[in-house]
């Protein structure tokens, strides 16, 4: 054998055996595969691998996919996928996971400053919560039956009494897809309120097609679009999803929407590795 056909054979064998190390985490049910790419080891445009990594029977099953990078000033940077496999906007508890997940590898303590695709995040963990500041929301657009606004991502946040029983994933869909949205889309918001500052919400996510267990950019949506509607007086808000609570802190000046909070709980799951 060539030298040159045994060092193809070797990149055959080793290319068979190539890992992922990966860990997944939870914020209120939204779950996510993470992985420490500061080395640029992963293939970032794989759109196929990274769909899946997060098939639930395929691979390794999650909402979502972030990868963790070097910033030349600030902490880290985010790179945020969709379960489909392709890079989106912002994705809040999935922030506020890595976070949790920054603050394990030792990157940071119980401070952080990170860039996400958005723009610039900061963000404190305390007391077993991560506290993540969202952007400033300058424009609220509220309709006759809903309120659209982008708190990171885009958001369509409709009030419904029956949100129990309500099939999220066939309305979700069908007000995702259609007009205004079309095909660039919207996350999808459903909301019952329970008490002057307390709301529930199920939320239909873009990219994942499907209902959520929570939605960060979501429930920070719901709490500026309820107090910009009057339905609520306080500016501190508490989210019910179907896989937790979180809080929602937020000043309004001049019609803008500043000082924006996400507030819940950021879990470490469990961690292993991939052939492929
Ligand atoms: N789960 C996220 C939102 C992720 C982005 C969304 N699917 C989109 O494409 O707009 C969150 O916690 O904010």
């Amino acid at each position: 054998m060539s030298l040159t056909r045994e060092l193809i054979m070797l990149i055959l064998i080793f290319a068979e055996y190539m890992e992922i190390l990966f860990y997944k985490y939870q914020g209120t049910g939204n779950d996510f595969v993470m992985i420490d790419n500061r080395l640029q080891e992963f293939d970032k445009n794989n759109t196929k691998l990274v769909a899946k990594l997060c098939d639930r029977r395929f691979g390794v099953g999650a909402d979502g996919l972030i990868l963790l990078e070097n910033h030349p000033e600030l902490d880290f940077k985010m790179v945020y996928y969709n379960a489909d496999g392709n890079e989106s906007s912002m994705c809040g508890n999935g922030g506020r996971c890595l976070v949790a997940f920054a603050n394990f590898l030792g990157i940071i303590k119980n401070k952080a400053s990170f860039e996400a695709v958005d723009g610039l995040h900061h963000a404190i963990i305390e007391n077993d919560l991560v506290k993540l500041q969202m952007q400033d929301v300058v424009s609220i657009e509220n309709n006759k039956d809903y309120v659209y606004l982008n708190t990171g991502s885009p958001h369509h946040v409709q009030m419904e009494n029956n949100i129990h029983d309500l099939a999220i994933k066939e309305v979700g869909s069908k007000i995702r897809y259609g007009q205004p949205y079309n095909e660039a889309g919207t996350n999808v918001n459903f909301v019952k309120q329970l008490s002057e500052n307390t709301f529930q919400v199920r939320t239909y996510e873009r990219g994942v097609e499907d209902e959520t267990l929570s939605c960060g950019t979501g429930v920070t949506a719901v709490a500026l679009a309820m107090f910009e509607t009057g339905k609520t007086k306080s500016n501190l808000i508490s989210l019910e999803t179907e896989g937790g609570k979180l809080q929602v802190s937020f000043d309004k000046q001049d019609s803008i929407y500043k000082n924006v909070w996400l507030i819940g709980p950021a879990t470490h799951v469990f961690k292993g590795t991939i052939s492929w």
